[in-house]
C-alpha cells in the first residue's frame, strides 16, 4: 500500500536553476527557476509559445540548455538512473497506428529494456485501456491516444511523469478521462509535472501552479494560497474616482482600493457595502455601479499573465 509522504518528508522532484535555453539570438526560457515538489501535480501554465515545451524538453533531455541547471530528485538530470524515475509525454505519443495498444506498449517496453511485460499490464490497466488492449491504435480516438501516450510514459514505473499539454485537441469527454487519470496517478503518489494553456482545465486538478511568460517565470504558487489571494472585493463605478479613493481610505483605514479601469474602485477588505455607498452620496459622489466580486482562478492567471512579476 502506498504511503503518503508528510509535508516535511517530500523532496524537489525537478529543480531549475538559472535554466535558460537561447535558440539563435532569441530566448525561448529565461533564467527559468522552477521547484516541483514531490507528490505535487503541478501545472505548469502559459500562453502559446512562453515557453513550457521547451522548458519540458529540457527536462527530459530532448533539448539541451544553453545554460543553468536541472535536477531530478536532488540528482543532475545526466545521472541515467534518475533519468530512469521520469515518464514522459511530450506533444502526441509516437504510435503504431496498426499496432494494438498492448502491442505499442509491449514495443517501447523492450525498446526500455523491461523485460517483465507486468509493467506493461499496470500501465494499460492504469490509464483506463486494459479493456481495448487488443484494439488497434488506427480505431483509438483521440482522448484514448493521449491516454494511450501516458501509458506508454507510466512504463517501468516512474515516479516523476512529464505531461505536455496532453489535453490539447481533445473533446470534453477525452478532457474528462484524461483529467480523471492525471487524479488517478497523483493517487498512487506520482508527481505530475502537466502544462497547459488551458487555465481552467489545470485549476481543476492542480496542487501547485507555475506561470510562466515569454520565457521567464512569473509565479509559483501553491493551491491554497492562490485560493486566498482570489479574495472577494467590491467594486464600485463612481464619477470622481481620486476623491473616492481619498474618502474611502479615511473612512476604512483597513481596505485595500484598487482601480480597474479609469472609473471603477476595487475595495478589498469591505465586509459590507451598504455604508461605504451612503458615504459617498453623502459627500455627492455619483455612484453609477456597485456590488461584491469574487476573481476566480482564471481572472487570476490572466492578470498574472497580462501583467508581470509585480502584486496583483
Ligand atoms: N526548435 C526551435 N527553433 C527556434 N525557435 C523555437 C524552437 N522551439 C521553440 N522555439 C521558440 O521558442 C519559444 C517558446 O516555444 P515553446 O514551444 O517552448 O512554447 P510553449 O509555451 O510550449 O507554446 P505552445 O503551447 O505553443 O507549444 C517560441 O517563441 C518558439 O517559437
Amino acid at each position: 500500500m502506498y504511503k503518503k509522504m508528510t509535508e516535511k518528508e517530500k523532496g524537489l522532484a525537478v529543480e531549475t536553476v538559472c535554466l535558460t535555453k537561447m535558440y539563435k539570438d532569441k530566448a525561448a526560457v529565461k533564467q527559468l527557476n522552477m521547484s516541483v515538489r514531490e507528490g505535487e501535480i503541478y501545472g505548469f501554465i502559459g500562453k502559446n509559445g512562453a515557453g513550457k515545451s521547451t522548458t519540458m524538453k529540457m527536462l527530459c533531455g530532448l533539448a539541451g540548455p544553453t545554460s543553468g541547471e536541472i535536477r531530478l530528485f536532488g540528482k543532475p538530470v545526466s545521472d541515467p538512473v534518475i533519468r530512469r524515475r521520469m515518464g514522459v509525454l511530450i506533444e502526441t505519443p509516437g504510435l503504431y497506428p496498426h499496432m494494438t495498444a498492448r502491442q505499442n506498449a509491449v514495443l517501447k517496453a523492450r525498446c526500455m529494456g523491461l523485460a517483465d511485460e507486468r509493467s506493461v499490464d499496470e500501465a494499460l490497466t492504469l490509464s483506463g485501456l486494459s479493456d481495448v488492449g487488443t484494439k488497434k491504435v488506427k480505431c483509438f480516438s483521440m482522448g484514448m491516444k493521449q491516454r494511450l501516450g501516458v501509458a506508454l510514459a507510466l512504463l517501468g514505473n516512474p515516479d516523476l511523469l512529464i505531461l505536455d499539454e496532453p489535453i490539447n485537441g481533445l473533446d470534453p469527454e477525452g478532457i474528462r478521462e484524461l483529467r480523471r487519470l492525471v487524479l488517478r496517478l497523483h493517487e498512487t503518489g506520482k508527481t505530475i509535472l502537466i502544462s497547459s494553456h488551458i487555465l481552467g482545465e489545470l485549476s481543476k486538478i492542480s496542487t501547485t501552479y507555475g506561470i510562466i511568460k515569454d520565457g521567464e517565470m512569473i509565479e509559483q504558487i501553491a493551491r491554497q494560497a492562490l485560493e486566498e489571494k482570489c479574495l472577494d472585493y467590491f467594486q464600485i463605478q463612481v464619477d470622481d474616482v481620486s476623491r473616492a479613493l481619498v474618502l474611502i481610505q479615511e473612512a476604512f483605514p483597513k481596505v485595500r482600493t484598487e482601480v480597474s479601469d479609469s472609473r471603477m474602485v476595487r475595495v478589498y477588505g469591505l465586509e459590507e457595502g451598504a455604508g461605504l455607498i451612503q458615504l459617498l452620496v453623502e459627500k455627492q459622489i455619483q455612484v453609477y455601479a456597485s456590488g461584491f466580486h469574487r476573481m476566480d482562478l482564471e481572472d487570476y492567471f490572466l492578470s498574472r499573465m497580462e501583467g508581470g512579476k509585480a502584486d496583483v
